[in-house]
């Protein structure tokens, strides 16, 4: 760790797109840590008392102290390790860091709100309806950076420098690309979203998201496997409830 802050822990799972904003905030401030690859099957007891209400993971434990909910600790860390050399990830003027706190907002309403469904999509219909809304998201994110209400014409939405959605955005970058290979949502395509796609590649290239972003086709394995099991389970289910009819 950069110098007298204190011991850093950070419950994860190398899958959850949550962790990985979390991670990217730690690496883009200098920050080391110990990683705890949590179960989410058996669940650890640490996480369980650092999380009582949630029992989610990403939790940062700062010197004993748990902090939860991605988008509170990635605050939380720009907030606590101001003078670790890093700049701030949020914006110092509150109108422009509400914007990115709206924006921030957005992408997790919306973005990943239709990227499950298309995700969880049990007919040809639903995974449409999903990416459908998909499309319109980029759309309006594009709006966004082409507009300069978040990002000034600049190369990230933080201006010259990642800002604080870029972190949000970024983190989720392998879980987009992903997501673009198993349900043809089409999220990055530089013919429809020329600045999007720009910025993609562009945090891509970052040294932090080539830290920490996992594997995009280890990531398409995963949520194979997952997918098959929820199937699985859901069609055991309803087996057994016309069972008891
Ligand atoms: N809103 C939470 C979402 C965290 C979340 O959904 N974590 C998942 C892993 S990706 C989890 O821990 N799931 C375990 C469970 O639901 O029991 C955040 O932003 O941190």
């Amino acid at each position: 760790m950069a110098g007298g802050e204190g011991e850093l822990k950070l419950l994860g799972t190398w899958a959850s797109p949550w962790a990985g904003i979390v991670r990217i905030a730690l690496h883009l401030k200098g920050l080391s840590y110990d990683y705890v690859e949590e179960d989410l099957e058996n669940k650890s007891d640490l996480l369980l008392a650092s999380n009582p209400v949630h029992k989610k993971v990403p939790v940062l434990i700062h010197d004993g102290k748990p902090v939860c909910e991605s988008l509170v600790i990635v605050q939380y860390i720009d907030e606590a390790f101001q003078g670790n050399g890093g700049s701030s990830l949020l914006p110092a003027d509150p109108h422009q860091r509400a914007i990115a706190r709206f924006w921030a907002a957005y992408i997790v309403d919306k973005l990943v709100v239709s990227w499950v469904q298309a995700f969880k999509a049990k007919t040809e219909e639903e995974r449409l309806e999903g990416t459908k809304q998909m499309a319109v998201v980029v759309e309006t994110l594009e709006g966004a950076l082409g507009d300069g209400e978040c990002s000034k014409g600049k190369p990230f939405f933080g201006g010259d420098s990642v800002g604080y959605l870029d972190v949000v955005l970024g983190g989720l970058l392998s879980w987009l690309h992903g997501t673009q290979a198993l349900c043809g949502a089409e999220f990055f395509d530089a013919d429809k979203a020329p600045l999007l796609s720009a910025w993609a590649e562009r945090f891509g290239a970052l040294d932090a998201a080539k830290a920490v972003l996992p594997d995009v086709g280890r990531l398409v394995e995963f949520a194979k496997v997952r997918r098959a099991q929820q199937a699985a389970a859901a069609a055991e289910a309803a087996a057994a409830a016309a069972e008891k009819k």
